[in-house]
């Protein structure tokens, strides 16, 4: 039996996101920024000697073909021809799924590296994110690494070093439809590009989240989520396509007062920001 490599794929919140156009393919132009939190999935890996990839545990629900794990591992198995050994997967779900964390990416990125290592691909960095941005536009972020600002449809990617906060972030009993949102006539696409700044880190009235109005009006949870959170703390805002939502603190005991506190019925956590993600950190401390 080969050892097994136990690997984090943490969550990610976009601290603001700006739409600014929509491309002829339907993908729009938008611009965010991106940092980790030390909050996520795990994932442990094991060559074994078939050839296929196995996952378990299976997610309620969901077929198994359609994680993000298999695909990303299926995907890097035919780009690089002939997969030399099977692997067989196991996931520790912890994230939310369609919440706007990121986990079915951040779970691709982790298979990616994870593989890459595993089977001594020894692939650069570069080609890991375009076979991630194939897999979706949040995957190159989590391939890379570092907290970034994204630009067009989210794989410009250029680190960024926002401070390193604690969040508290709170899950509105729902699933917002990512695709859905994109589509819907009603969202705002216009917002007017701005220029990167290396210290800026969105915590500015000025930035904030174009889905937000639209997830609102779709999703009475997460409206009512956002003016729970806001009478309490001032800042709030959603994360990606929601429904998550967050407020950032400078300490993890007033981000703790808060949870403590909330409604019945809604489910959070607190978290650091990181913009090292922990799963190169891992990866480094491994080497
Ligand atoms: C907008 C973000 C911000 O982080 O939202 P969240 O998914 O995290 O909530 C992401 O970039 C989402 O990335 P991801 O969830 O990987 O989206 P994808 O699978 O690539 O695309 C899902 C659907 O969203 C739409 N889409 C996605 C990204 C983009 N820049 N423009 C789009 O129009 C497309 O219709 C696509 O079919
Ligand atoms: N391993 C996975 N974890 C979470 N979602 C996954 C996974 N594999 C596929 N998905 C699909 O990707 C969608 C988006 O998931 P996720 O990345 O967690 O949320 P978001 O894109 O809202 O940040 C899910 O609703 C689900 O249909």
């Amino acid at each position: 039996m080969s050892p097994m490599l136990t690997l984090p794929a943490p969550a990610k919140l976009n601290l603001f996101l700006h739409i600014t156009g929509r491309r002829d393919d339907g993908y729009h132009t938008l611009q965010t920024l991106f940092q980790f939190l030390d909050f996520g999935d795990s994932l442990s890996f094991q060559l074994d000697s078939g050839t296929g990839v196995r996952l378990s545990p299976d997610l309620p629900g969901f077929d198994p073909a359609e994680n993000l794990v298999v695909k990303a591992a299926n995907k890097l198995r035919s780009y690089i021809g002939s997969p030399p050994t099977g692997v067989t997967i196991h996931l520790d779900k912890r994230i939310p799924m369609g919440g706007g964390l990121g986990g079915g990416s951040s779970d691709a990125a982790t298979t990616l590296l994870a593989l890459n290592r595993l089977w001594g691909l020894d692939l650069h960095t570069d080609e890991l994110a375009s076979v991630g941005l194939e897999l979706g536009a949040d995957v190159p972020v989590f391939v890379r690494g570092h907290a970034a600002w994204a630009e067009g449809i989210g794989e410009q990617i250029t680190p960024a070093s926002p401070v390193e906060d604690w969040y508290l972030v709170l899950i509105p009993p729902c699933t917002v439809n990512t695709a859905q949102i994109f589509r819907h006539e009603r969202l705002t696409r216009n917002s007017k590009p701005i220029r990167i700044a290396p210290a800026f880190d969105g915590n500015h009235s000025d930035y904030r989240n174009d889905c937000e109005a639209l997830v609102c009006e779709l999703y009475p949870a997460v409206e009512q989520a956002l003016q729970w959170l806001r009478s309490e703390c001032g800042n709030a805002r959603l994360t990606g396509t929601g429904a998550c939502i967050f407020s950032r603190f400078p300490t993890e005991s007033g981000a703790l007062a808060v949870l403590r506190n909330r409604p019945s019925g809604i489910k959070g956590f607190v978290a650091k920001g990181l913009n090292s993600s922990p799963l190169h950190n891992r990866l480094t401390e491994l080497l």
